[in-house]
């Protein structure tokens, strides 16, 4: 461990254009670039060069014509190539640069701030991923300011930093805002998609739509990708994925693809598929001891009566193992009709699961939308006259609620148990308390956001920017 101090740049402190002593610079310096999250790098000083370069790697446009971005990444740490820091910045310039090897080569021109010890200036870097590079960083002429004096001889004569920096919290903390690529995995123009593309756009990312069904993959083990349109896509910082439920196989298995390549997705795979099916989902729910209306299924006709009584007594809900939007759920009032219902299914083979009637809820049900480890909204949802179920698309209303404690972890714990950091979780007030009635993996945003009157996507991006933005990414270790 060295003893060096980081918290040494005091942005508040006279800068080089204040004038202040003269700054001696050997042939090897540390210096910080803060703008682009990369507080500690030993940066060679070359008066032979005009311009200063960062060797990055991944270099790739991106954002609108008019306002061009780059992204890229790179190994604070020579010799650690598991270490990753990615970046992006605005283009601010495209030049020819000849290298000492006489190779000349187009590269991007990027601004950030310097920082060495207690003084900081902006200066402007290419961008370069030329392979065997000793040192990360070269400092040419045009950075250096009138009051630096160079001393060829000697090394290290400001203040030294230390790569521990890249291991502590604070780098989470101090992370610039970059702007983050980031894709929408949907099929539907509608407001949640809109909304997810305005938003992220007023905070500076730029957010690409993407149809699902035409994403299609080469899998291997040595670079798995995922293709679109006859192009392998970008690398993404974050993928939203808005799966309908009529594509969900497909669906999770492009998001798979996205998790094995290593971009994070906000929702994964497998707590999209385990919370689609009904089945499934309340088998999670009773292993995580989150409370719902008693549920039963059954393979064999030969165990209908068995199923019924296993759940009580009727009125009993007869539900679609698929259903959505209240489609395929049905109430029998008496054991009669639920025997009658259940053969109907079963001739239709359709699979379902039968479930206690929580008659106290008198038609409303209650939608908390889950964001990361908080529920940012939360609405009652009544539903039409004579109706039991509250769906708004079955002509249902809502408004938006207070919510109990109660109801509040049993909403997070929910979600959590699916590991989705976006989650409709519906709940029945019972008599009993809360009971979870299902999870979400694409909940919509329009009910939610006019019944409480917020903006939740804001929040979606606040938990988006928190996971991806600062994290140095720890790349799985390729084959050469
Ligand atoms: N066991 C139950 N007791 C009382 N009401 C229920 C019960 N199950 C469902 N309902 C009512 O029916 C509505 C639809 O049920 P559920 O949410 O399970 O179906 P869905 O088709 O998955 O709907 P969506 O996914 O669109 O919300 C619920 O919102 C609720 O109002
Ligand atoms: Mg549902
Ligand atoms: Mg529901």
């Amino acid at each position: 461990m060295s003893d060096t101090d980081q918290s040494q740049y005091d942005p508040e402190a006279p800068t080089a254009d204040g004038g202040s002593q003269i700054l001696r610079f050997g042939w090897e310096e540390w210096v910080g670039l803060p703008d682009l999250g990369l507080p500690a790098l030993k940066c060679k000083v070359d008066t032979g060069a005009r311009t200063s370069s960062l060797h990055a790697f991944d270099i790739e446009t991106f954002g609108p014509k008019n306002a061009p971005k780059v992204r890229f990444a790179v190994h604070p740490i020579p010799g650690r190539d598991d270490l990753v820091i990615p970046c992006s910045a605005d283009i601010i310039d495209r030049r020819t640069v000849t290298s000492s090897n006489g190779e000349s080569e187009e590269r991007y021109v990027i601004s950030s701030t310097l920082v060495v010890g207690h003084e900081a200036w902006p200066i402007e870097l290419t961008l370069t991923n030329r392979l065997g590079m000793a040192s990360h960083m070269l400092l040419g002429r045009e950075a250096l300011r009138d009051h630096i004096s160079i001393v060829a001889t000697d090394r290290f004569c400001q203040p030294e930093l230390s790569y521990d920096v890249y291991h502590s919290t604070s780098m989470r903390k101090d992370a610039p805002k970059r702007a983050l690529r980031i894709a929408v995995l949907s099929r539907e123009d509608n407001y949640s998609t809109r909304r997810l593309v305005e938003e992220g756009e007023k905070r500076g990312h730029s957010v690409e739509v993407i149809d699902t069904t035409r994403c299609y993959m080469a899998i291997n083990s040595k670079n798995p990708e995922v293709h679109y349109d006859g192009k392998r896509l970008p690398r993404y910082d974050a993928v939203i994925p808005r799966i309908g439920a009529s594509i969900t196989p497909y669906g999770t298995a492009v998001i798979r693809q996205f998790e094995t390549i290593g971009t994070y997705c906000v929702n994964g795979s497998a707590g999209i598929t385990a919370s689609r099916d009904k089945l499934h989902a309340h088998q999670v729910l009773s292993r995580h001891r989150i409370d719902m209306p008693v549920t039963a299924f059954a393979n064999s006709p030969k165990d209908t009566r068995n199923l019924i009584d296993l759940v009580g007594s009727a009125p009993l809900i007869v539900k679609l193992l698929e259903s959505t939007q209240g489609k395929g759920v049905v109430l029998a009032e008496t054991k009669k009709a639920a025997e009658s219902v259940i053969s109907a299914f079963r001739g239709l083979k359709a699979n379902f699961l039968v479930q206690q009637f929580v008659k106290e809820a008198a038609g409303e049900d209650l939608r908390c939308l889950v964001i990361g480890n908080k529920v940012v909204g939360a609405m009652l949802r009544t539903g039409a006259e004579g109706d039991f179920r509250s769906n708004l698309h079955q002509g249902g209303t809502a408004r938006a609620a207070r919510i109990s404690k109660a109801e509040r972890d049993a909403a997070l714990k929910a979600a959590k148990a699916f590991g989705l950091n976006l989650a409709g979780v519906d709940l029945l007030r019972s008599s009993e308390g809360p009971k979870v009635l299902e999870v979400n993996s694409s909940p919509g945003l329009e009910g939610i956001e006019k019944a409480t009157k917020r903006n939740q996507v804001e929040k979606l991006y606040e938990e988006i920017e928190l996971r991806v933005r600062p994290a140095p990414v720890r790349r799985r270790k390729t084959a050469k």
